[in-house]
C-alpha cells in the first residue's frame, strides 16, 4: 500500500542517526509533528542543543533526507527540560544508574570489561598525546569501541589533535563525549579557554575527573585510553582511585634525562599498584627518504627503561613530519598518511596492545572448593 508523504517524511527524519549517542532519532523519540497543507509539508525534529554548528549540520542533513520529497520544510526545536529529562532516562542503562549511585565508574563495576589504558609520560612534550590520539583513533577503524578521557590538566592536546572544537552536549545532567575518527573524547579542554591558565586544586581535579568517568555518556567500550599528566601528581592518584584496574604505558624519548624522569613516573604508577605494561620509545630517530637513520634525541634509551621496568619495549616510533602535520592540523597520521613510516610503527603498536590483552586479575572470590 502506498505511504502517504508525511509518512514517508517521519521515516527519512528518523532514520537520521545521532552520531554521539548511536541511536536514531526515531529510538529517541525526537521526530516532532509532521503535517501537511497546500501540498506544502512541515516536519519537527526535536534535537538537543550544543554548539551552533551542531544544528546547523543536523538541518543540512534533515534537508538532505527528504529532499528528492517535494516540498518538505524541515524545523529544528530544541528539546525542552521535560523532554530532555525524558531522553535522559531513556538512555541510562542500569551499569550507568549503579554508577552513578555509587559515584564508581562503569569500567570499574564488577564484571567491566574495558581495558583501560594510561598513557604516562616523565615529563611533557615526548608525545603522549599524540601517541594516544594516534592509538585511539587506529583502535577504533578496527572496530573496537574507544574513549579517550584526557585528563592531562596541564596541556589538553587531545581536542586539538583530533579536530575537535565544540563544547559537549548535554542532555539534563548528562554529558555527551564528541566524537571524532570513532573515538569518543570527553576532556578538561572543552570547558575552559585555551589561553586562560587554569590553576586546578587537587580536590577540584578529583571532583572533575569523577565527573567525567561518572556523568559522561561513554557507553559501551573496549577501550578507554587516559591521557595522563607528565609527572606523578594528584591526577594519577585520583585515577588510581577511580579506575584501580588500569594498566599503564609509560611514553619516552631515547634520551637519558628523560629516561630518568620516566621511570620515576613508572614507578609511581607501580606504588599506586597500577601494572606498568610496556613502554613507548617516541622520536626515536630521523629516517631520510633513503633510510639512512638520524638518532636526533639519542638513541638507547626506551630500551632501557623497558628493562629496568621488567616489561616489553613496545615501539619504537620515528620523527615524522607527517605526525606532526596531522596533529597541528586536527587529523592523526594514522589517517592522513598510512604509509607513513610512524604510521606503520603505530599500528604494530596497536597489534602489540592487542596481543598483550588485558592483565589477569586474582580473584579473591573464587576459591578451588576441597571436598
Ligand atoms: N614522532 C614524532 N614526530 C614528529 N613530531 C612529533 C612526534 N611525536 C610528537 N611530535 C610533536 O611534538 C609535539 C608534542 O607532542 P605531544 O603534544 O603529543 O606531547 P605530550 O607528551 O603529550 O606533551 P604535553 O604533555 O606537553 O601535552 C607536538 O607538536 C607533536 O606533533
Amino acid at each position: 500500500m502506498a505511504r502517504n508523504i508525511e509518512e514517508q517524511v517521519a521515516e527519512r527524519l528518523g532514520a537520521l542517526v545521532d552520531d554521539e549517542i548511536g541511536e536514531s532519532f526515531q529510538q529517541l523519540g525526537l521526530v516532532g509533528t509532521v503535517s501537511s497543507r497546500l501540498r506544502r509539508v512541515n516536519a519537527q525534529l526535536h534535537y538537543v542543543g550544543g554548539a551552533p554548528e551542531v544544528a546547523q549540520r543536523l538541518q543540512a542533513q534533515a534537508e538532505a533526507a527528504v529532499g528528492d520529497l517535494g516540498s518538505v520544510s524541515v524545523e529544528l526545536v530544541p528539546l525542552d527540560p521535560a523532554g530532555q529529562a525524558e531522553l535522559r532516562e531513556r538512555l541510562m542503562t542500569p551499569a550507568m544508574l549503579e554508577a552513578r549511585s555509587s559515584r564508581t565508574p562503569v569500567f570499574s563495576l564488577p564484571g567491566a570489561t574495558t581495558r583501560v589504558i594510561g598513557v604516562s609520560s616523565g615529563k611533557g612534550g615526548v608525545g603522549k598525546s599524540s601517541v594516544t590520539a594516534n592509538v585511539a583513533v587506529e583502535l577504533a577503524r578496527r572496530g573496537r569501541r574507544v574513549g579517550i578521557l584526557d585528563a592531562d590538566v596541564y596541556g589538553f592536546s587531545i581536542p586539538k589533535l583530533l579536530g575537535l572544537a565544540s563544547m559537549p552536549r548535554v542532555i539534563d545532567d548528562l554529558i555527551l563525549p564528541p566524537k571524532a575518527f570513532g573515538v569518543k573524547v570527553m576532556s578538561l579542554g572543552f570547558f575552559v579557554d585555551e589561553d586562560t591558565p587554569v590553576i586546578w586544586r587537587g580536590p577540584m581535579l578529583h571532583k572533575t575527573i569523577e565527573q567525567f568517568l561518572v556523568d559522561v555518556l561513554w557507553g559501551e567500550l573496549d577501550y578507554l585510553l587516559v591521557d595522563m599528566p607528565p609527572g606523578t601528581g594528584d591526577v594519577a592518584l585520583s585515577l588510581q582511585q577511580f579506575l584501580p584496574r588500569s594498566e599503564i604505558f609509560v611514553v619516552t624519548t631515547p634520551q637519558s634525562a628523560a629516561v630518568r624522569v620516566a621511570q620515576r613516573s613508572a614507578l609511581a604508577a607501580k606504588k599506586l599498584k597500577l601494572p606498568v605494561r610496556g613502554v613507548v620509545e617516541n622520536m626515536s630517530a630521523f629516517v631520510t627518504p633513503g633510510g639512512e637513520r638520524y638518532p636526533i634525541f639519542g638513541s638507547g634509551g626506551g630500551a632501557q627503561l623497558a628493562t629496568e621496568l621488567g616489561v616489553e619495549l613496545l615501539a619504537e616510533l620515528p620523527l615524522t613530519m607527517a605526525l606532526r602535520e596531522g596533529g597541528d592540523h586536527g587529523t592523526p597520521v594514522v589517517v592522513h598518511s598510512p604509509s607513513d613510516l610512524a604510521s606503520e610503527s603505530l599500528r604494530a603498536l596497536v597489534d602489540k596492545l592487542e596481543s598483550l590483552g588485558p592483565v589477569r586479575r586474582y580473584r579473591g572470590d573464587l576459591k578451588v572448593q576441597s571436598r
